[in-house]
């Protein structure tokens, strides 16, 4: 099969996780093509026998690119497999209501699009310190010493689950191509 693995991040952890999709999806024997959503321009989904859409969640919302995107391809994707990384760290906690929200921003995502992927999964993010600016750095340092009470606010931590991430992916492929 030809994937296309498409993603929008701001510091850059979504796009480890879609480099290490891309990574997993070849060693598998397919053939993959990785997009930066910021250079989409004049992407063919005709060319492509299933699509990975990923993006990081930012103040309740996912990345623009990656809603202009679904919402200009909505057709076309229906007609495909699909997979939708949604990239946060609420869902690296156990928080119900933090739960809650991630259920509404990808309701409102699916509104606003008109996509509904074929499956979701909600993948834990990473804190980057490192990555952010004066004001995100204040507002994460509260979010994350809340969250996760042992963290070290001054280092990057990833909380992606990996094994988990690679799970989901490998069941999604198996489907995809029966
Ligand atoms: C300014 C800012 C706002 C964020 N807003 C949210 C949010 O509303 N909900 C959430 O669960 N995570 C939020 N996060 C956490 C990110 O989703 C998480 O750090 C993710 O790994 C970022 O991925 P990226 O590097 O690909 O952008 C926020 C992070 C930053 C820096």
């Amino acid at each position: 099969m030809k994937i296309l693995v498409s993603y929008a991040t701001s510091e850059g952890h979504t796009r480890k996780i879609a480099r290490w999709i891309a990574d997993r999806i070849y060693d598998q024997g397919h053939s993959v093509e990785l997009l930066s959503l910021v250079d989409k321009k004049d992407i063919d989904l005709g060319r492509f026998d299933g699509a990975i859409l990923a993006s990081s969640v930012h103040v309740g919302h996912y990345q623009p690119e990656v809603a202009e995107f679904a919402g200009e391809h909505a057709t076309r994707l229906a007609q495909m497999p699909t997979l939708f990384l949604s990239v946060s760290l609420s869902a690296a906690g156990h928080d119900a209501d933090d739960w809650r929200g991630l259920e509404r921003i990808l309701d409102d995502f699916t509104d606003a699009t008109n996509w509904t992927p074929d499956r979701v999964v909600q993948v834990a993010g990473a804190y980057m310190p490192s990555e952010y600016g004066v004001l995100s750095r204040f507002v994460m340092r509260r979010i994350i010493a809340g969250q996760d009470p042992e963290a070290d606010l001054d280092a990057d931590h990833d909380y992606t689950d990996w094994e988990a991430l690679g799970s989901e992916l490998d069941s999604w492929l198996a489907q995809a191509e029966a």
